[in-house]
Parts: structure tokens; C-alpha cells; sequence
């Protein structure tokens, strides 16, 4: 069997232009061929297709770049621990993907067919080898209790949970978290904390409109209920050896692993200037300024800079995340931490390459519908 990527790349492509019936297909085939995984996921699956095709696309475009890949591929073999997924599974998950690009793609023959079968032998292979190497030393999800619950507006809630094993994590990272409410309805949220001795964590939580993890865990969690997390993955964390000046830019609730980045700063006692912009589209919405402006106080190196989108009447710098970064200050030697809506993140990124910042130093994590 050969890897080559190139055919696997083309034969995607095609897929990718259907995504919606490629997927829609790929469950179909799963469910029909194995009715009883039905049960492993949620009832409703519209972000479930989202997720396995932004899965599939991030992995098939870099088959590429074996070394962050790989990373990925273990990443999410860990994070798959917590489903109960097992080798049986991801038989069955290769059997419907390859049936899936074999009707999709517009070109098919052997090669193209031992491509596949290889790229998938290889990713699945790394998978499940960093879930059993997990196995050794992480359990596949921890309970947490819901010790302290702050509403700061009517759709945000500050929410502290006590994990009832500890979690090892890297600030920046996020875990995936599923409420008594919506069984096997797992939604990420950022840990908006870097580690502490009594091994509490937070999150910040905005409920969305349909959003039925956040929803939840807004207007109907209180003090005293128990989740589940998942273990923490990502990858927007601080560079080992970095000593740069640092620029964060956090759009909403994208604050939160912001947050658990400067935290670590101010652990390390590192005095390196950190400036960090704080935009939402409201004051009202700048919901953990209290508590920035304390951090603030203490630290003369961080510089908070809260900055409102959508309002005319305020007194304070107003305008969209991306204009104002490019605004204030040159970034070329900065590094960078950048989060929140996609949109924002992505016009944000941009901007800072064209005014110098190389895309090495700009740090984002694609937590796509984090809400
Ligand atoms: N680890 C991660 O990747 C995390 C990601 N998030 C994401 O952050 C977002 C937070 O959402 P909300 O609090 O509702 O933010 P929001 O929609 O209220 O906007 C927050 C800020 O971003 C700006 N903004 C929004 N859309 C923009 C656009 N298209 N172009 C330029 N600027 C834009 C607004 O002007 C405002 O300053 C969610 O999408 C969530 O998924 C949140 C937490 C962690």
C-alpha cells in the first residue's frame, strides 16, 4: 500500500465541492451498516457533519506535512476516548469513508482506491495508538462539579468547575463538555484559567441562539451539578523559548484562553509587555473587565485596551477588532495570540501579515462553533 497524497488530494476535491450529500452518505452508510453506533452520537447531527468534514479536509490537506498532522491525528485519537471508540469502530468508519469517496469522486480506480486505504490505515493507525498510550496515564473524560456560576450579562456566564481528577493542560487549550441535560452533545469551551493548586478550572459562556451545550449551561446549570469534560486539546499555546512582547486580541467570549495565556504570563514573572485588546460589539458585553483591570493594576507590563464594535455612543475606542489592531502600534516582532469569531480571527490574521507579522508568530486555534 502507498501513501500518496496527491491522489487522495484530487479525489477530495471533488468530494469537497458536496459536502453536505458526501456526509449525509457517510452517516447513512454507517448507520445502515451499523445500526448499533447509532446510539454513540447525538441526536441531532448537524454539527456532527460539520465536524467529521472539517476533520476530513484539515487532515487530507495536509497529508502533506506529516509532522503537524500527526500531532492532529493524536490529538484527536485521545479526544475520541471519550465516545468509547475501539478498534471494531474504526473499521467501520474506514469502510464508510472509502464508500463514500469511491461515489463522490469524479475519477476512481485501484490506485486511487490504495491510496485511500493506505492515507486511512495511517491516519487511524496514529489514532488509536495515542488513545491506548493516553489510556496509561488519562481517563477518557472527568466528572466536575459546578462550584461557583456568575450570569456577568444576560447571555454570559463565568462558570468554575472542580474536576474530580486532576486534569493536566497547557493554558490556551480547551476541553470538550457535555451536560446532564443533552446526553453524548459534547460542545468545546476554552479553559479560561492557567492550572492552579486546588485544580479548579473555568469557562466563559455565551448561550447562543440554538445552542443547546451553552444554552445549557448558561440558564439552566447551577452550583452543585456535575459535567462532563472531555481532555484538553489545542494547540494556541505560548512557544517554549519565546521572550517576545505579546499581542492578544480577543473578540467575545474568545477571551477565555486569552486569559489563561496571560495567567501564565503573570505565573512565569516574566516581564515582557503583553497588550491585549478586549472588543465586543456592546460595553455592556465586555463582561470580565473588572477583573482585567485588577490583573492590570498589579502588572504594569499588561495593557488592556477594551475596544466596542457597535456603538456609537462609546467612550472609548470604538471600531472592529482587525481595524484597530492595525491602528495603534507596529507588530512585526510581536508574537501573537488571536480569538474569537471566525470571521474576526481571520480578518485579524490577515492584517497582521500584511503589516509585517509572520504567520509563524500569529497564534489561533480553529475551535470552529465554540460557542
Ligand atoms: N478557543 C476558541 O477558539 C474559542 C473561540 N471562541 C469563539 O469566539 C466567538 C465569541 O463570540 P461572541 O462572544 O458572540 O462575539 P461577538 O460576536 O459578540 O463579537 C466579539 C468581537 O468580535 C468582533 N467581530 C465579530 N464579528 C466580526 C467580524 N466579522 N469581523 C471583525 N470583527 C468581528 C466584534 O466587533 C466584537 O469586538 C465565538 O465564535 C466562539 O466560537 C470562543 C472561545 C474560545
Amino acid at each position: 500500500m502507498t501513501l500518496n497524497p496527491r491522489l487522495v488530494k484530487e479525489s477530495f476535491a471533488a468530494v469537497e465541492r458536496v459536502a453536505d450529500k458526501a456526509t449525509a452518505y457517510f452517516y447513512g452508510r454507517l448507520f445502515a451498516k451499523n445500526p448499533h453506533l447509532r446510539g454513540m452520537f447525538p441526536p441531532s447531527m448537524d454539527t456532527q457533519r460539520d465536524r467529521l468534514f472539517g476533520s476530513l479536509t484539515r487532515i487530507v490537506w495536509s497529508l502533506d506535512s506529516p509532522d503537524g498532522l500527526a500531532g492532529y491525528l493524536e490529538q484527536l485519537g485521545r479526544d475520541h476516548r471519550k465516545y468509547g471508540v475501539s478498534a471494531e469502530h474504526y473499521a467501520a468508519i474506514g469502510d464508510a469513508l472509502l464508500a463514500t469517496v469511491r461515489k463522490f469522486a469524479e475519477e476512481w480506480d485501484e490506485e486511487i482506491e490504495a491510496a485511500w486505504t493506505a492515507a486511512y490505515a495511517a491516519a487511524s493507525g496514529l489514532m488509536s495508538r495515542a488513545a491506548e498510550e493516553d489510556a496509561g496515564q488519562s481517563p477518557p473524560w472527568w466528572l466536575a462539579e459546578v462550584i461557583d456560576h456568575e450570569l456577568r450579562t444576560p447571555d454570559i456566564a463565568v462558570i468554575t468547575l472542580r474536576p474530580d481528577q486532576p486534569m493536566a493542560y497547557r493554558p490556551g487549550q480547551y476541553v470538550s463538555v457535555q451536560t446532564a441535560r443533552w446526553p453524548r452533545v459534547w460542545r468545546p469551551f476554552s479553559i479560561a484559567n492557567a492550572p492552579r493548586e486546588d485544580g479548579t478550572l473555568r469557562l466563559h459562556v455565551r448561550a447562543v441562539p440554538g445552542g443547546w451545550v451553552s444554552g445549557s449551561l448558561v440558564r439552566h446549570t447551577r452550583i452543585g451539578d456535575t459535567l462532563l469534560l472531555g481532555p484538553p486539546v489545542g494547540t494556541m499555546t505560548l512557544p517554549q523559548d519565546a521572550s517576545r512582547d505579546v499581542l492578544c486580541v480577543a473578540g467575545g467570549t474568545g477571551l477565555a484562553p486569552i486569559k489563561a495565556l496571560v495567567e501564565q504570563i503573570v505565573a512565569a514573572g516574566r516581564r515582557r509587555e503583553v497588550h491585549l485588546l478586549f472588543g465586543a460589539r456592546r460595553a455592556e458585553e465586555l463582561y470580565d473587565l473588572a477583573d482585567l483591570a485588577r490583573l492590570e493594576a498589579r502588572h504594569p507590563w499588561l495593557r488592556v485596551l477594551p475596544v466596542v464594535s457597535d456603538d456609537p455612543e462609546y467612550d472609548g475606542v470604538r471600531g472592529k477588532l482587525p481595524e484597530v489592531v492595525e491602528r495603534f502600534h507596529s507588530w512585526a516582532s510581536h508574537e501573537v495570540f488571536v480569538c474569537g469569531p471566525p470571521a474576526m480571527v481571520d480578518a485579524t490574521t490577515q492584517r497582521l501579515q500584511r503589516a509585517g507579522v509572520p504567520l509563524t508568530r500569529i497564534h489561533r486555534d480553529a475551535v470552529r462553533g465554540a460557542p
